[in-house]
């Protein structure tokens, strides 16, 4: 059973957080719900930092953030949160001379399963949901990189946590590993809060039934994909050729050129896709900034 506050397992307001001069966090608020969250958003724009916080290993300098119903700034209201939360960081360190077993095992022994029988079940059951039932013998350093992936996230599992944060999960893994870590990642979903951090499209759209838009620090979009594409409702059109004034231009496979931004008259307008919906956010931002 998911702890949540009126439907949330996590609600943010306002939240800012600076490393120093840079501030990486400018007011984040958000509502996270049951099922899958893709968190889109430029290098550098916090994603990391975001995910971090929701983990309580970053404490924000301001704003309001409730975690399962918990509040992170106590000393109580973290221990709580950590014990239902799974967190796979981004390039997690996978003792390589240990085997699957032993690495999860180990796992499992800091998030305070004392008792070794009961923690031995806790380790079978997060490598069979993971698929790893027949490789728990095997090296890590042996594994290939979806299965090193699959591993990480047995870790984050352990526990059987009401909220997931995964960042970058499908880095780095050819496209039929992604394609089958997706599935995992999707199953997941069903019964908790996952928030994926992506910089894939292809990510959300087979995935999240909702997604986050960050850039510099703040939530630019907050709703579903199908709403993320709809924001390029009439901004996206086709030429044979480039277009001087689009926000952005790129020629696609079938050797047209595909514009985002405001279209002349005469545009041949296309049909928006979630990719569209992103860049022109993106692009508004960072074309806005560049007339100040
Ligand atoms: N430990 C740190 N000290 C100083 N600045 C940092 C630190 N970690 C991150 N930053 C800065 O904070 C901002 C947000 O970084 P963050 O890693 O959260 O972004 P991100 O969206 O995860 O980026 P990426 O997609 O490249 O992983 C960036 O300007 C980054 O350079």
């Amino acid at each position: 059973m998911s702890t949540s506050v009126g439907g949330y397992s996590v609600s943010a307001s306002g939240l800012t957080l600076r490393y120093g001069p840079v501030t990486a966090l400018a007011g984040v608020s958000l509502g996270l719900r049951r099922g899958v969250t893709g968190l889109l958003g430029p290098n550098g724009a916090g994603k990391t930092t975001l995910l971090r916080t929701l983990a309580t290993g970053l404490v924000p300098d301001s704003g309001d953030l409730t975690v399962l119903g918990h509040d992170p700034r106590t000393a109580s209201g973290r221990l709580a949160i950590r014990r239902r939360v799974g967190y796979l960081p981004q390039n997690s360190g996978l003792h390589p001379n240990f085997t699957v077993f032993e690495f999860v095992d180990y796992v499992a022994i800091l998030k305070e399963f004392d008792d070794r029988r009961r923690r031995h079940a806790e380790v079978r059951r997060v490598l069979a949901t993971v698929g790893l039932d027949d490789q728990r013998g095997k090296k890590i350093k042996s594994l290939s990189g979806g299965t090193r992936q699959r591993v990480a996230v047995a870790m984050a599992l352990v526990g059987d946590p009401d909220l997931l944060i995964l960042d970058e999960p499908t880095v780095g893994l050819d496209p039929e590993q992604r394609l089958r870590f997706r599935e995992l990642i999707a199953e997941l979903g069903e019964g908790r809060a996952v928030l994926v951090s992506t910089h894939q499209i292809e990510d959300v759209l087979m995935l999240c039934q909702h997604v986050l838009v960050l850039e510099r620090g703040q939530v630019r979009f907050e709703g579903r994909p199908a709403e993320l594409a709809a924001v390029a409702a009439g901004r996206v059109w086709t030429s044979t050729s480039r277009t001087a004034g689009a926000l952005a231009s790129w020629r696609t496979a079938t050797g047209r050129y595909r514009h985002i931004g405001d279209p002349p008259a005469d545009a041949e307008l296309a049909e928006p896709s979630v990719e569209d919906g992103y860049l022109l956010l993106v692009e508004q931002m960072s074309n806005g900034r560049a007339e100040r």
